[in-house]
């Protein structure tokens, strides 16, 4: 049962909703509604929630999404991330009517997108359960929550995203950057265009494409199936996915290398390795 998660509210200058009617929930958010989910409360479950606007990404609900990604990084209990949309959009791309009359000194000089790629820097794995329309900037944050679920039937505009398949079960990061090594080949894809989620699948931009009605399903339960390993060896796995990433491969190989060899440090490391070779089933400490 989805149990809500308390954060501070700030409001959003979208014109769209000035004088709407629009309300804070009693949970604090205008713009997402934060809950955790799965059998053990172990998801964090984001869904953007501003549908007047095809939930485009004003500053506003960029500081909610921050405040809720900071509340389940600090929370011991959460160890995977969702971020769904609603059925018509996973999001619109950047707030226009927020950006239309911004002039380059306030870009520039101020703080404009600052803070936005706190989705890169979570440590926690995260899933995007995409549905609708996906542009520009939140197709990044698809890509950045680096295993990106898709709805079938719908189209977006699309950079390219790296989807992976953790497997820090047995404490180590191998598999991880092997996909990642394999993912670079889908750089060479183009943005611009609209694609739907079967081309976007055999372009290995989304890993697994569903039906509507069960797309957030299977993100969570994808989400539980990470979180129920050792958080602490999945976040060097992600470390290293983005250290393969974001550097070049061999440097991307050493980092991975030498977080392997961290991972014998850890108690999660010899437990995992142990139930493996007795054929049962791990029981992780996080530590
Ligand atoms: C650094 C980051 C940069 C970027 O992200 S640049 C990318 C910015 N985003 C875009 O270029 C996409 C803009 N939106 C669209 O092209 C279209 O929308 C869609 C194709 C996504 C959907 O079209 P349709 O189904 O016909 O819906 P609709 O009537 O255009 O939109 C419904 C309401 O949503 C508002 N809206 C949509 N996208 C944005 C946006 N990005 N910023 C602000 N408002 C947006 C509209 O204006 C409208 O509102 P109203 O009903 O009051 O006319």
């Amino acid at each position: 049962v989805p149990v809500p998660v308390l954060l501070a509210a700030r409001g959003c200058s979208s014109a769209g909703e000035r004088g709407s009617g629009r309300r804070e929930r009693p949970s604090g958010q205008r713009f997402l509604q934060v809950q955790k989910a799965g059998s053990k409360g172990s998801v964090g479950l984001i869904r953007l929630q501003r549908p007047q606007a095809l939930n485009a990404l004003c500053e506003g609900l960029m500081a909610e999404l921050r405040r809720a990604l900071d509340a389940f990084e600090a929370d011991a209990q959460v160890g995977a991330i969702v971020i769904t949309g609603s059925d018509k959009a996973f999001a619109a791309g950047a707030d226009i009517k927020e950006m239309q009359g911004k002039s380059f000194q306030q870009c520039y000089g101020g703080a404009f997108l600052a803070g936005w790629d706190r989705v890169a820097t979570v440590r926690k794995p995260t899933i995007a359960a995409v549905n609708g329309y996906a542009v520009s900037v939140p197709v990044s944050l698809r890509a950045l929550c680096r295993v990106p679920h898709a709805r079938g039937r719908d189209s977006w505009r699309s950079p390219p995203a790296v989807p992976i398949t953790p497997s820090p079960g047995a404490g180590g990061t191998q598999r991880l950057t092997r996909a990642v090594g394999k993912s670079l080949a889908m750089e060479m894809v183009l943005t611009g265009e609209r694609i739907s989620a079967a081309e976007a699948k055999a372009a290995g931009l989304v890993s697994k494409v569903f039906p509507v009605d069960k797309l957030l399903d299977a993100a969570i339960s994808c989400a539980e199936k990470i979180a129920s390993n050792s958080k602490l060896v999945v976040a060097m796995a992600k470390e290293s996915v983005n250290a393969a990433f974001e550097t070049t491969l061999a440097e991307g190989n050493r980092t991975e290398k030498r977080l392997f060899y961290a991972t014998f440090a850890t108690d999660d490391r010899k437990e995992g390795m142990t139930a493996f070779v007795e054929k049962r089933k791990a029981n992780f400490t996080d530590s």
